[in-house]
């Protein structure tokens, strides 16, 4: 029991409680991210990459409790850019991961050299349109580059949707608002609006919130945008992307309850990569006719820091046996102590709020039942004890903050 405990505190070891307060940062010690990665996502990635050329729109799926990541409270004296509110060094644009595309037709730029039989773009005359050359003499290279410098501030962003910022209308729905503080939505929406991201929506797909938003604001971004090589087509066709578990399934099956009374199309999972492949489409909606086109979820190769990687775990799109859930559960006790979130001191029959999470998890294994049947061997013979699982704790401490039962939290 104290060497689980142990074990928690070594790993998380920080500047410690201060007195009379609550730790100001929380030490991830040595850990490395790059194990966090699973490399199949590789693959989901280049499946999407070609889909993504035969989309009208797409749909960016996020976790509403991740919304705003650290562009928001950057380390002292750090900015991501130059339209951050904060002073100090820019960090460098987001370099595109893939072969940069085309802005004004789906073709890729290092695939599909000019006259490219692919590109069925009707506006350009040929050069300079698919004119390949070395990067710094292509103009369209840099304005791929350009574009993927409006940089979205999201915990784990996929770099693809990056790049094809510009190139198709695209809407952020912010899923699990039922699990967000609502107080944080006003300063995310601005935000993301500095950003250069204005199509957002907040949504709750469990409830069908805001659902209905969807299919009118797709409508009119797909009319209001050229569709080259779909024009003479009236189907909408529509990506739905975004890191595991953020409920791109439950999108899809939320817009066709909706609009047409059908059951799911899509299997929805709690745990991340339920979606093994990018699949057909799928219809959910007549008029317009519309189809969505669900795709696995996947996790840009580079999270950028432990805590970007550790949200992101806490919400479910990291396996929690990749991270460890004892120095998850310690992250979410100091967050839920940041964010003045107190709801799991009464659950868990605490006198007071705490800092360290052994005695948290304790009460949570006393109020939860967690505990384990042990044998003890003994001079007189084998004793059956009771013990608390510490484990089982901190696993129970988790499901609660992802059923919302430890209160609305934004992690960011
Ligand atoms: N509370 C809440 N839970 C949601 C919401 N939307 C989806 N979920 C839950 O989140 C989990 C993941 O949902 P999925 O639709 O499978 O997510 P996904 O993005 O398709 O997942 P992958 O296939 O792993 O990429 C499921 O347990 C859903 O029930 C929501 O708006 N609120």
């Amino acid at each position: 029991m104290r060497g689980w405990a142990g074990a928690v505190r070594a790993a998380a070891a920080g500047p410690g409680p201060v007195p009379g307060g609550f730790r100001k940062r929380f030490d991830f010690g040595s850990r490395d991210v790059v194990s966090w990665f699973p490399g199949h996502m590789a693959k989901g990635l280049r499946q999407m990459r070609a889909s993504l050329r035969r989309a009208d729109c797409l749909i960016e799926v996020h976790d509403a409790r991740i919304s705003s990541d650290t562009a928001l409270h950057p380390p002292p004296g750090v900015t991501r850019g130059s339209r951050s509110r904060h002073a100090g060094t820019p960090l460098p644009a987001p370099v595109p991961l893939l072969a940069p595309m085309c802005p004004s037709c789906p073709v890729s730029l290092q695939a599909a050299p000019f006259p490219s039989p692919l590109c069925t773009n009707p506006i350009n005359s040929p050069p300079p349109h698919h004119q390949i050359g070395p990067p710094s003499t292509c103009s369209h290279v840099s304005t791929v580059t350009l574009l993927s410098g409006i940089h979205i501030p999201l915990s784990g962003r996929n770099p693809m949707l990056q790049e094809a910022l510009g190139i198709r209308p695209h809407i952020l729905v912010l899923n699990k608002m039922d699990l967000a503080d609502p107080r944080c939505q006003p300063t995310v929406l601005e935000h993301l609006k500095q950003q250069g991201c204005s199509h957002v929506v907040f949504s709750d797909c469990q409830r069908d919130g805001n659902i209905k938003k969807i299919v009118p604001l797709v409508a009119k971004l797909v009319g209001n945008s050229p569709r080259y090589h779909r024009a003479e087509s009236t189907e909408y066709s529509i990506l739905v992307i975004g890191v595991p578990n953020v409920g791109k399934s439950s999108l899809i099956n939320s817009l066709r309850r909706l609009h047409l009374k059908k059951g799911k199309a899509t299997a929805v999972g709690g745990e991340p990569g339920i979606t093994k492949a990018v699949l057909t489409r799928i219809q959910v909606c007549e008029k317009p006719p519309m189809y969505l086109v669900d795709t696995p979820g996947v996790l840009p190769p580079k999270l950028g820091d432990v805590e970007t990687g550790m949200k992101l775990a806490l919400c479910g799109a990291i396996c929690d046996h990749l991270v460890g859930e004892d120095i998850m559960a310690d992250y979410l006790l100091y967050t839920l102590n940041k964010r003045q979130q107190f709801r799991y001191v009464q659950r868990y029959g605490l006198a007071k709020a705490c800092d360290d999470i052994e005695p948290v998890l304790r009460h949570v294994a006393l109020t939860q039942g967690r505990t384990q049947k042990v044998k003890v061997l003994t001079g007189t013979g084998n004793v059956n004890m009771t013990m608390l699982s510490y484990p089982a704790a901190a696993y129970e401490f988790l499901r609660d903050f992802r059923a919302g039962r430890l209160g609305r939290v934004t992690l960011d």
